[in-house]
């Protein structure tokens, strides 16, 4: 479960651009939950994401994952338990790095022994295997710089490795804004076919409503800083995309 209780981000306090980001943000996710973000530009979306992930600390409020308070842990502290997708595919992996590679330094991120280990024969398989489930044949590709991939088949890439130990929590930052709309429909099958197998608790922020509306089973729209609405079941369910632009007039 992750549980986001009274969270404030206040940027600039004090000053002539004071922006209060959050105000008083209450939101309990059950765990395999998968929970879509929607908002206007500057609604407090990425500022949530930011407070989850710990790339921020609040200004008040606490974030639980399960019983476990985080508050005051520290990004990488918290990569233990949560991985994060961006919009930008050239984020979150090294170019001229080899795609096993990269797979290494993602696996490395939570396992300090394994930094004496290096690439084996069994790594290197392990990781064939996963990749290979994408279906876009780049197992035969491990030894390709990961520069030398399209943005599409990157973004991929990025979510295999971010779910590839013992995560909980994937928080999902408009991962597909950046590519062509049939890689964006690849990704969201991934993502949302790797969410289930793995039973993450999810957070995905998109700005395209089909999407809202196709994966996850509740819908928090956020407005000024705040939950705005929380729509699940039956009544997500029953949502059409004029719904959804109606929610922003
Ligand atoms: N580091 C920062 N310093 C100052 N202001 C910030 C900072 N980060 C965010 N803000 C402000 O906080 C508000 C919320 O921003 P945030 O990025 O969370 O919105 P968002 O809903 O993710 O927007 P978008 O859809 O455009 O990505 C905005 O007014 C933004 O300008």
């Amino acid at each position: 479960m992750l549980k986001i209780s009274h969270l404030h981000k206040t940027f600039n306090t004090g000053k002539v651009n004071q922006v209060i980001a959050l105000h008083d943000v209450n939101i309990e996710i059950q765990k395999s939950e998968f929970v879509v973000i929607v908002g206007a530009n500057g609604s407090g979306k990425s500022t949530l994401l930011n407070c989850i992930s710990g790339s921020i600390f609040p200004d008040s409020g606490s974030i639980h994952i399960g019983n476990c308070a985080v508050d005051h842990l520290r990004e990488h502290q918290r990569s233990k338990w949560i991985a994060r997708v961006f919009q930008n595919p050239l984020s979150g992996t090294a170019p001229d790095l080899s795609i096993l590679e990269n797979f290494r330094l993602a696996a490395l991120r939570t396992s300090s022994k394994g930094l004496r280990i290096g690439i084996t024969e069994r790594f290197k398989n392990t990781v064939k295997d996963r990749i290979a489930e994408l279906g876009m044949g780049l197992e035969a590709k491990v030894h390709q710089p990961m520069g030398s991939l399209s943005g599409g088949q990157r973004q991929a890439l990025t979510l295999l490795m971010a779910v590839m130990d013992g995560l909980e929590i994937l928080l999902l930052d408009e991962p597909t804004a950046a590519l062509d709309p049939r890689s964006a429909e690849t990704i969201m099958k991934t993502a949302a076919k790797l969410i289930a197998n793995h039973q993450l608790t999810a957070v995905l922020i998109t700005h395209n409503m089909k999407e809202a509306l196709a994966y996850g089973s509740r819908i928090i729209q956020m407005a000024e800083g705040q939950v705005r609405r929380d729509v699940t079941g039956a009544q997500k369910t029953g949502l059409t995309p004029s719904n959804l632009y109606e929610w922003f007039l």
